[in-house]
């Protein structure tokens, strides 16, 4: 469970999280939206002590973030926009291996990981790939492996459909919707609510560093309406 009590976050005199509290159970897919600027990445980075609240406390687990970061970054996975800039070795399979290596796990343990997570976005076979002659698709599907092989509780995704053509977007749910079946945790931040409203249990919407909107798809899809975030 992940739980941000009041939090308030500030990049020099402006104010990008305005007392934010919010609790995300485990198992629970969300959606994150809100106009540009509402503060939404600022969020999630908080969620695994990527940022750290001026004021406030997160909670991982009923544990505070900075009192155990290790944890928190393993309970929660974070996949970034553009995650070909993030990645750290030069195949998939160096690449997916690198978090659980740095947790210190034995072999198996690790090999059984990578296979596991690049089954589960349908990469098993693409390994021994070099990173750089994967596509948009691909990238975002090896990041979410990496974050798998962690095993979180609930895996944080920015934008993951930025600049993914139709069946890339397609693929991306869908593995989605199977981890989702499989219990991990889901929180989308998006712009666009469309690929991932059939799948939401909870939408929530940012405005001015606020929580604006807070409820089941089908009790918020007029109110996010009224602020300008479009649903299907
Ligand atoms: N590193 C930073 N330094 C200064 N200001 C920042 C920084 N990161 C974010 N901000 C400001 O904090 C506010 C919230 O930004 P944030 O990126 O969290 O919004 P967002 O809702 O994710 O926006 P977008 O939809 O454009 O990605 C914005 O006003 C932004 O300009």
């Amino acid at each position: 469970m992940i739980t941000t009590q009041n939090i308030v976050h500030r990049f020099g005199d402006a104010v990008a999280l305005s007392g934010v509290s919010l609790t995300i159970p485990d198992g629970e897919f969300v959606v994150i939206s809100g106009p540009n600027g509402s503060g939404k990445t600022t969020l999630v980075r908080h969620f695994n002590g990527l940022l750290s609240a001026d004021e406030g406390t997160v909670l991982v687990d009923e544990t505070p973030v900075e009192e155990n970061l290790v944890a928190a970054r393993t309970r929660v996975g974070m996949v970034f926009q553009h995650p070909r800039d993030t990645f750290v070795s030069a195949t998939v399979g160096a690449d997916v291996a690198f978090g659980p290596e740095n947790l210190g796990l034995p072999r198996e343990e690790i090999d059984r990981r990578v296979e596991t997570s690049l089954s589960a976005v349908g990469m098993a076979d693409r390994r021994d790939a070099r990173i750089d002659t994967l596509s948009g698709g691909e990238c975002q599907r090896v990041a979410i492996a990496g974050a798998l092989a962690m095993e979180p509780a609930h895996l944080v995704l920015d934008e993951p459909f930025t600049g993914l053509d139709g069946p890339a977007r397609e693929s991306v749910v869908s593995h989605l919707e199977t981890l989702s079946t499989s219990g991990t945790g889901i929180i989308v931040v998006t712009h666009d609510l469309r690929d991932v409203w059939s799948l939401a249990d909870r939408a929530v919407a940012l405005r001015d560093g606020k929580i604006a909107v807070d409820g089941s798809p089908e009790e918020t899809a007029s109110e996010l309406a009224r602020i300008g975030i479009r649903t299907p």
